[in-house]
């Protein structure tokens, strides 16, 4: 077997060998086969028109899933070539397989390992949380790899010495990061210069990626423009940036695990906003959100770091950041469902209106009736609960980054109170958290961020 040069050649090796120990298929099966393994830690399934298995990979102390992918193969036959994806959609690696020979190898099924004839395939699509959750545990992989510190002292001087090139185009960041997000910009300040100037490099790549879709330039987006702006992005990540705005960003994700996956996914989101304008399902929605704000929490905490006193599991703080991505983005949703439906777009998922005994119309025509606001309780205690899910990671990152995140947590949570305060008038009345309250949250979220981590405190908390 040979295996392309991607870093991970023990753990490939490893994930090859626990497939051929754990899922061999049947020798009997008519056609070519879908595998999914329902035995492995936490149930998982390939995707459709997807031939594979995952399989745990024990990384550094850790484990993580990996899918072990082959293409439509002669039956009874791993078909070369193969490639192992790190719990995600990223292919990690390519493996060449030597065809598993002959006829398929005389071993049982295992239990839980069901064996689909592909023609059924349909039945086997992915929740998008499940999807997720894969881009999650893989950037959580890769977090343990690299731990989220700045690289090694060693390369400390030459980088300074590359980054005050780039003077100019960090300040043309934080200027940017300034003028559209002050509050945030503000609570930068509080963290190390370094990660200070990463992370106002990465908001301005959001920012512009949105403003493609969002900005004055809209109406001339095309599709082709933002596969333009996809391959500019692996110029970035090779180190190639197209102008000053994309070297800091260039530098930024050279000096920090940042992986490209939320990124590809954030032009996706991109994508779907050109021709998506309803969402039938929760389930839809939350890969919309995903990939808008979600994949914004990815990208920002290798950079901001985890707290070298947190004994959480890095996924913990990954999913925090998701969630906090995913919360954001749904408190945006619903306060701005009057603004979004004169752009003829509806973002809440249909079957919940329709189950709530309201249509289309009754968005349009945006009247507050009891059935109204039924649903809006429905939908705001469950953005809650994606914050309260976000408070869990929060607590875990760096000491310096955790103030702005708990600002920007506690700030954006508030306008979920104002729609209540609203009665529920989200078509009309714009919900804003005033300035007074603002400033409040600011030291609340001082505050906050000066808790330890979780699992710390209960430490201390028995001392
Ligand atoms: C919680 C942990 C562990 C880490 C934090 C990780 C981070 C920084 C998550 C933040 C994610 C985020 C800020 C997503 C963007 C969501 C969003 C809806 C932004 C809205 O942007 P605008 O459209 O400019 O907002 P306004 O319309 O309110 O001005």
């Amino acid at each position: 077997m040979s295996v392309s040069d991607c870093g991970l050649t023990r753990d490939l090796e490893f994930a090859v060998a626990s497939l051929r120990r754990r899922s061999q298929w049947s020798s009997t099966s008519s056609s070519p086969a879908m595998l999914s393994t329902a035995n492995a830690a936490g149930s998982r399934m390939c995707g459709r028109r997807t031939h594979g298995v995952f399989v745990d990979v024990p990384r550094r102390g850790a484990t993580f899933l990996a899918m072990v992918e082959y293409g439509r193969r002669p039956r009874g036959q791993l078909a070369p070539p193969c490639s192992v994806r790190a719990a995600g959609s990223n292919p990690i690696g390519c493996l060449e397989v030597e065809p598993w020979s002959g006829t398929a190898p005389a071993l049982p099924l295992l239990p839980g390992l069901v064996v689909a004839p592909a023609e059924d395939s349909d039945a086997f699509v992915v929740p998008s949380e499940q999807r997720v959750h894969d881009v999650v545990l893989k950037q959580a992989a890769l977090a343990a790899a690299a731990p989220l510190t700045p690289q090694r002292p060693v390369h400390l001087a030459e980088r300074e010495r590359v980054a005050g090139g780039l003077k100019a185009a960090f300040d043309r960041c934080g200027e940017v990061c300034k003028e559209y997000a002050k509050t945030f910009y503000l609570a930068t300040q509080l963290m190390t210069p370094e990660r200070r100037r990463a992370i106002w490099a990465i908001y301005v790549w959001c920012r512009r990626t949105d403003e493609l879709v969002d900005g004055p330039n809209a109406s001339h987006m095309s599709a082709l423009a933002l596969d333009r702006w996809e391959s500019r992005l692996e110029d970035i990540f090779a180190g190639r940036p197209y102008d000053m705005l994309d070297a800091a960003l260039s530098y930024t994700v050279a000096a920090f695990p940042v992986d490209i996956q939320p990124f590809r996914d954030m032009i996706e989101g991109m994508r779907l906003d050109l021709t998506k304008s309803r969402y039938r399902s929760f389930d839809e929605l939350y890969l919309y959100c995903y990939y808008v704000a979600g994949t914004v929490g990815l990208m920002s905490v290798p950079v901001m770091g985890i707290s070298p006193d947190s004994r959480a599991n890095t996924e913990t703080v990954y999913k925090g950041a998701l969630a906090l991505g995913l919360a954001n983005q749904l408190t945006n949703i619903l306060r701005d469902v009057g603004e979004d439906a004169r752009r003829g777009r509806i973002y809440l998922p249909l079957d919940e209106l329709e189950m709530a005994g309201l249509s289309e119309d009754d968005i349009f025509n945006g009247r507050v009736t009891d059935r109204w606001r039924s649903f809006m309780r429905g939908q705001i205690t469950r953005a809650r609960a994606f914050f309260r899910q976000a408070e869990e990671g929060a607590t875990e990152l760096n000491q310096e980054s955790r103030w702005p995140v708990w600002a920007s947590l506690l700030l954006y949570r508030q306008i979920l109170d104002e729609i209540e305060a609203n009665d529920y008038n989200n078509f009309t009345k714009r919900a804003y958290v005033p300035k007074a309250k603002k400033l409040v949250a600011l030291p609340k979220a001082y505050y906050r961020s000066l808790m330890l981590p979780s699992s710390q405190r209960q430490c201390s908390s028995l001392t």
